[in-house]
């Protein structure tokens, strides 16, 4: 049974969102200003994964559907969770390939994405400044290749991942806010 829904501190109606793209275009940065903004729950996706993922991100292996699986049924129990309680709720997930996102919409969620859209050369620069982080830029190629854009048959809001972040955060709001 769902909870009464949850308005947001901006009085908006909760939203469910998957904040997507491949490594280093900005999700963790947009997904945690959004939740820190709206009063929003926020899950890392990144902290969802098996170890054995981590290991094998770590050691320059990129992932299988397989490897993935356990992964994103993970992240949809997240996500359930968050629509039973009716509260709005935000996700790190790269979420890659349409049925990837399709798992994470089973069950009937109403989940919407995010879809941050950064260029190769920029993501390259950003994966090489990047600290403290299992994913290195070496498996940027192979997130490029596996990436399938969402169609506009998917839930989607495209957002570009090489303007300031504060002005990507104050259009979704603003999309949010305007939405009928
Ligand atoms: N819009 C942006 N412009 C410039 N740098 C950004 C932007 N968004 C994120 N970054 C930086 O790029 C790196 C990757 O961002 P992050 O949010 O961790 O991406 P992801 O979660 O998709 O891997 C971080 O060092 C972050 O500070
Ligand atoms: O499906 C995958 O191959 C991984 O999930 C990957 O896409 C994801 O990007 C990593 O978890 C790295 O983490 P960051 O996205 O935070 O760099």
């Amino acid at each position: 049974m769902t909870a009464a829904a949850v308005r947001s501190k901006m009085g908006l109606e909760p939203h469910f969102l998957v904040v997507m793209g491949v490594s280093g275009t900005g999700k963790t940065t947009i997904a945690t200003g959004l939740a820190t903004r709206l009063g929003w729950h926020f899950q890392e996706g990144d902290a969802l994964h098996p170890p054995a993922n981590v290991e094998k991100m770590s050691t320059g292996q990129p992932l299988t559907d397989a490897d993935r699986a356990p992964w994103l049924a993970l992240c949809h129990d997240w996500l359930r969770a968050q629509v039973e309680a009716g509260h709005g709720a935000v996700l790190t997930c790269s979420a890659l390939k349409r049925v990837y996102r399709e798992q994470l919409r089973a069950n009937g969620l109403p989940i919407e994405f995010v879809h941050i859209d950064t260029s190769a050369a920029e993501l390259a620069a950003r994966l090489e400044r990047r600290e403290g982080h299992f994913m290195p830029a070496s498996l940027l190629p192979s997130q490029l290749a596996t990436l399938e854009a969402p169609g506009d048959d998917e839930p989607v809001i495209r957002v570009s991942g090489e303007k300031h972040p504060d002005v990507v955060l104050e259009e979704l709001i603003r999309h949010f806010q305007t939405e009928g």
